[in-house]
C-alpha cells in the first residue's frame, strides 16, 4: 500500500484563503497588515525564497516591502535598517532572510528585530516563550507541519515523533511543538550513532538534516507519518527532500512531497504569523 500524500500545496491553498479574509477585514479598518523582508547579498535561492514570499503577500492582500542590500553590507547599516522597520507603524512583520554574509553576526541582527514583529519566531525572548509553552511566534516551518499533522486528524498525543536535525530554527523548535502537543519526542542530530534505530520507533518521523536520502525505506515504521523539510538538488538539478521520496512512499502510512510539501506551509505559516502580529496591534 502506498502513502497518502499530505499537500502542503492545497492546504497552503485553504489556509490562505482565510488569511486573505481576515487581511481584507484588517485593511478595511485602515490596518492592512504589513510584511518587510531583507535580503542581504545574491544567494540565488534566498532571491527565489524571498520573491516567493513577497509575492504570496502580494496574494492574500498585505502591504509587503523588499529591501536588497550588497553583500558588503556593514552590520551597523543592517542593525540601523532594522532599527526603522521596527519603529515603521505600517510594518508588523520583520524577516532577515537568512544565511547572512559571514561578517555579519545573525544572532545578533536576530536579537535586533522587536520581539512582536518576529515573525520567523527566531528572536530569543520568542525561543524562550516557545519552549515555556507560551509562544508569541512559532516559527513557521514547524507551525506548518504541525498544521499538516492536524489537516489528518493525527493523534499527536502520546505517539512517538523523531525530527532528524536540531537546527534553532527547525529542529529545536519542532521537538517543542510535537512535545506540547503530548508526543513523546527524540532529536537525532549528525552525531546519532544508528540513526535507524532511532527512526524506525517514530510514529511521526520530521527530517530537517539537509542531507539527501539520508532516511531510506528500512529506516521508516510501517504506517508511519513523514514529513521532509529538506530542499536539495537531485543529479538531475532537480528538487528533492532528505527522504528517499520514491522508496518511503511504499512504507509509510503519509508522506509529505517535495516540491509541494512543507516549503510552501512555511511561507503560508509568515503570512499567518504576519496577520496575528497586525491583529494584535
Ligand atoms: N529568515 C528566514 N526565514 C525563513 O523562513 C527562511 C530563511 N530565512 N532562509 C531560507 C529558508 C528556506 N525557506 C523556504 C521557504 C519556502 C520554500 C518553498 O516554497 N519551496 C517550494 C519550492 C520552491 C522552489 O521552486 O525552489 C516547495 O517546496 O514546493 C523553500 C524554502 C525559508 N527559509
Amino acid at each position: 500500500m502506498t502513502a497518502q500524500i499530505i499537500s502542503g500545496t492545497e492546504l497552503s491553498q485553504q489556509i490562505r484563503a482565510d488569511v486573505t479574509k481576515r487581511a481584507a477585514a484588517l485593511t478595511a479598518q485602515g490596518k492592512q497588515p504589513g510584511l518587510a523582508v531583507i535580503l542581504v547579498g545574491d544567494n540565488p535561492a534566498s532571491q527565489v525564497y524571498v520573491r516567493n514570499k513577497v509575492k504570496a503577500c502580494q496574494d492574500c492582500g498585505f502591504h509587503s516591502v523588499l529591501e536588497k542590500y550588497e553583500a558588503d553590507l556593514s552590520e551597523a547599516d543592517l542593525l540601523a535598517h532594522i532599527d526603522r522597520l521596527n519603529n515603521d507603524p505600517k510594518i508588523d512583520g520583520i524577516l532577515v532572510q537568512l544565511p547572512l554574509p559571514a561578517h555579519i553576526n545573525a544572532n545578533k541582527v536576530i536579537e535586533a528585530i522587536a520581539a512582536e514583529k518576529d515573525v520567523d519566531g527566531f528572536h530569543i525572548s520568542n525561543a524562550g516563550l516557545l519552549m515555556t509553552g507560551q509562544p508569541l511566534f512559532r516559527p513557521c516551518t514547524p507551525y506548518g507541519v504541525m498544521k499538516m499533522l492536524e489537516s489528518i486528524d493525527y493523534p499527536v498525543r502520546g505517539a512517538n515523533a523523531v525530527v532528524v536535525g536540531a537546527s534553532n530554527i527547525v529542529g529545536k523548535p519542532q521537538a517543542m511543538l510535537l512535545l506540547q502537543a503530548g508526543a513523546t519526542v527524540t532529536i537525532c542530530n549528525s552525531k546519532t550513532r544508528d540513526l535507524g534505530a532511532h527512526t524506525r520507533n517514530a510514529d511521526i518521523l520530521v527530517v530537517a538534516t539537509g542531507k539527501r536520502n539520508i532516511v531510506t525505506a528500512d529506516m521508516v515504521k510501517p504506517g508511519a507519518v513523514v514529513l521532509d523539510v529538506g530542499m536539495n538538488r537531485d543529479d538531475e538539478g532537480k528538487l528533492c527532500g532528505d527522504v528517499d521520496y520514491a522508496n518511503v512512499k511504499e512504507v509509510a502510512g503519509h508522506i509529505t512531497p517535495v516540491p509541494g510539501g512543507v516549503g510552501p506551509m512555511t511561507i503560508t505559516m509568515l503570512l499567518v504569523n504576519t496577520i496575528e502580529a497586525a491583529e494584535r496591534k
